[in-house]
């Protein structure tokens, strides 16, 4: 059984338009997977679905298995007793996960308390490996800072800390770098790459940028309008798309690569 499995999932809002119109994929304990589209495809109402944490006024239908829970029927304790030990999300913009009023140590010793019951000592050693493990290495200094202290890319490495602090199975990446400018978003990229993979950690990445896509994700699905149109390995649907949107995000990623090696020839 996949660690996630969704079948048939569909969102609606309060006058019954699908936002997420019957979604299928499934993320394998360790895999990585990538759901690509354009800005409203419903990429994120997917994440949060998956997740059971949709905004209020919208209703889902299908399946969502999360480590064998049903995350659209089982009672709130159960999917808030799934969510915090399975599955972690990173947004696009670290301020929406992180309390402005809280100091970013504090932030992620929050979880590590709930979950793992640490205290004390223990908690503080835990709160600095999980500042050293995104390579925050200043830790007291960025343990003592509240958000607005800290820059756009060490406020994502704390989101990062605190999603990956308690170990989840699954981590949910919402466009976690497109807030970022260029060179900060390729250091992150590279640290959640690192961090997965020795960890062994399920990866579901939501983005609209296909090489991003292609820089992370093993297995791909591109949204459209709220329907899955296409899914493959990544490698295989950059080589052959086969829907006309795919073939139009190839393309103009194809543009952009030609762009840049004329530029930097010229
Ligand atoms: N709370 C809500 N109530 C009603 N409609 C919503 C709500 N949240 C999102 N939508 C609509 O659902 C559709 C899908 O939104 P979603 O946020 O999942 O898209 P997305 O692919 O993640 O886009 P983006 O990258 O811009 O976040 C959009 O048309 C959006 O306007």
């Amino acid at each position: 059984m996949s660690l996630l499995t969704v079948a048939g999932l569909t969102v609606r809002d309060q006058a019954g338009r699908a936002l997420v119109d019957d979604v299928s994929f499934a993320v394998a304990a360790g895999d990585r997977a990538g759901l690509i589209g354009e800005s409203g495809s419903g990429k994120s109402l997917t994440a949060l679905a998956v997740t059971g944490l949709l905004p209020p006024g919208l209703t889902a239908t299908g399946e969502v298995r999360l480590d064998g829970v049903d995350m659209i029927r089982a009672p709130e304790k159960h999917r808030t007793a799934t969510r915090g030990p399975v599955a972690a999300i990173v947004f696009q913009e670290p301020l929406t996960a992180l309390d402005p009023l809280m100091t970013a140590g504090r932030q992620i010793a929050g979880p590590l308390r709930r979950l793992h019951r640490l205290r004390g000592a223990g908690l503080r050693a835990a709160v600095n490996d999980a500042l050293d493990e995104v390579r925050l290495t200043d830790t007291d200094r960025i343990a003592n800072s509240y958000p607005h202290q800290l820059s756009g890319g060490q406020r994502q490495r704390v989101a990062i800390a605190m999603a990956l602090a308690c170990r989840p199975r699954l981590l949910i990446a919402d466009e976690p770098t497109t807030a970022l400018d260029v060179t900060v978003q390729a250091e992150i990229l590279d640290l959640l790459d690192r961090l997965v993979e020795t960890r062994g950690t399920a990866l579901l990445f939501i983005t609209h940028d296909l090489p991003v896509a292609a820089r992370v994700t093993r297995d791909t699905h591109v949204m459209r309008n709220g329907q899955i149109v296409e899914s493959g390995p990544i490698a295989d649907v950059i080589a052959h798309p086969s829907h006309p949107y795919t073939k139009t995000l190839v393309e103009s990623a194809r543009r952009f690569d030609a762009a840049l090696e004329r530029t930097a020839r010229d």
